[in-house]
């Protein structure tokens, strides 16, 4: 089936968190089923010199009065063709963050459709976030091209109607106040990345103004969980570790937790429990639920704590002042750094999680890849990828707790520095975290059944390999 994925983002090339991670991640695999998945992307600034480029575009469009030119190559480390939308306005280093955003990912998802009509026709377009949101309406009058619209991220609607207007022109047809509102009415299936925050957004709690549109079709909206890339994110053979490990090999990671302590500043004691958070620094991921706990926490314990993000101001200034007081404890890295990241993620012993809301978590999938064990709030995708450790019976790969409460974070946060004692159940609850199938294996299947009922093509084939180790779809105890 053709199938173009139209995103922001796309690792390894643009990735600002983790809507990168899926769109670089699932396209590979898809393809690897047969599907003939294609990426249009932004031709950003910030793209590697390296990159070979057709020296021509491939096709010249305009939209919105501007004009704009498509350039192909390919995914790095896949075989996945990749189609750059090149237009001034997306010269600079920054993916986000910028005053125009709305009018620019506007005009990239109006030249995304322009493309469709005129160059190479998808079948369905798979539509990542509020930047794509226009597409399910413009192809709302071609029957012939589908749509699926996955929410990454609720939170972020896109311009309202009225800046839409201002902006650009909105077909005679189209319903709904915002961007995210038009997509979600116009896409033939619209998807989120975990099926309990499926649930969830239909709820006041968790449905950012959109739940009773969510609601009102719910029967087309449906979760499947995220996956990660099991061969980028192996710790037995990754080059940013200075030692490579797998599970039967746990010792080794001492190795790095030494190494990550003396690069941090930290003091390079192997016995310190050592908490980590790689994170965007917004609302979203409970860093206010954190900074209440946090220094008790490293009063009344031996623990250390590093975080790697970049976002609000507020909580940068608020964990620089904390980390100040934590010389040797404690080390702030306020950058994006996926190598310096996947260092953490291989010599610290837990991986904090504490989300407001998540619909579905990239971190703590790469965190259990790594054997560094994820604490997590029970929100979203985080109650279907960690099961809770329960020490009697020797199960589960994670410690969560339920309610946002800075008490119930420090609860959850003594029980699991209290488990990290126990050195060879903690070993074990490495193990199953490390062993659980956090891949793409059944998700893809679900992602080509998806597809499949939104064309008109006969149900394919796809060969069912071997189910692998434990589900990440856990049940919880
Ligand atoms: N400073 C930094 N340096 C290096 N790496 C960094 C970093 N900050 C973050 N990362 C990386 O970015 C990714 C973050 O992914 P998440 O899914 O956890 O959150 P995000 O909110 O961005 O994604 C949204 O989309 C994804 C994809 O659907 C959903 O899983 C999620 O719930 C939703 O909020 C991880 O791979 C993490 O390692």
């Amino acid at each position: 089936m053709r199938i173009l994925f139209v995103a922001a983002e796309a690792s390894p090339l643009a990735k600002a968190g983790g809507m990168g991670v899926v769109t670089g991640s699932l396209s590979k695999v898809l393809r690897a089923m047969g599907h003939d998945v294609r990426i249009f992307l932004p031709y950003y600034g910030s793209l590697p010199k390296t990159l070979k480029v057709s020296s021509c575009p491939v096709w010249d469009g305009s939209a919105m009065f501007e004009k704009f030119s498509v350039y192909e190559t390919v995914l790095p480390e896949t075989d996945v063709p990749l189609y750059l939308f090149q237009h001034s306005c997306f010269d600079g280093p920054h993916i986000y963050g910028l005053e125009n955003d709305d009018w620019r990912f506007t005009f990239f998802a109006n030249g995304a459709a322009e493309f469709c009509w005129n160059h190479w026709k998808p079948q369905i377009i798979h539509c990542h976030d509020w930047h794509t949101g226009m597409i399910p309406v413009w192809m709302h009058q071609s029957p012939d091209i589908a749509t699926v619209f996955t929410i990454h991220n609720l939170a972020y609607q896109g311009p309202s109607r009225a800046r839409l207007e201002q902006i650009t022109w909105c077909p005679w047809y189209m319903e709904g106040h915002n961007t995210m509102a038009a997509a979600l009415r116009y896409a033939d299936r619209v998807t989120t990345v975990s099926p309990t925050y499926a649930e969830q957004i239909k709820t006041p709690a968790y449905g950012e103004n959109l739940e009773e549109l969510l609601a009102s079709i719910g029967d087309k909206v449906l979760g499947i969980i995220n996956g990660i890339d099991p061969t980028s994110y192996d710790p037995s053979v990754d080059a940013s570790l200075p030692q490579t490990y797998s599970s039967a090999e746990l010792d080794h990671r001492k190795i790095n937790k030494a190494s990550l302590q003396k690069e941090l500043g930290l003091q390079e004691r192997p016995q310190a429990w050592l908490v980590s958070m790689v994170t965007r620094l917004v609302e979203q991921k409970g860093i206010d639920l954190v900074l209440q706990v946090l220094d008790r926490f490293l009063a009344y314990t031996d623990s250390q704590f590093v975080l790697l993000g970049t976002g609000d101001r507020y909580y940068e200034t608020q964990l620089w002042q904390l980390a100040a007081r934590y010389s040797g404890r404690m080390s702030v890295q306020l950058l994006y750094d996926d190598a310096l990241s996947r260092r953490i993620y291989a010599g610290s012993d837990v991986a904090l999680m504490p989300s407001r809301f998540e619909p579905c978590g990239i971190s703590q999938l790469i965190a259990m890849r790594y054997g560094c064990v994820p604490i997590v709030r029970r929100t979203g995708g985080l109650v279907d990828t960690v099961a809770h450790y329960n020490p009697r019976h020797q199960t589960g790969t994670g410690y969560c707790f339920d309610r946002y409460e800075p008490l119930d974070l420090y609860t959850c946060l003594v029980r699991a520095w209290e488990g990290y004692h126990y050195e060879d159940s903690w070993q074990a609850l490495q193990t199953r975290a490390m062993e659980t199938d956090v891949s793409w294996e059944q998700s893809s299947l679900a992602y080509n059944r998806l597809y499949n009922s939104v064309s008109n093509l006969p149900l394919e084939s796809i060969p069912q390999k071997n189910q692998a180790t434990t589900s990440a779809k856990a049940t919880l105890e």
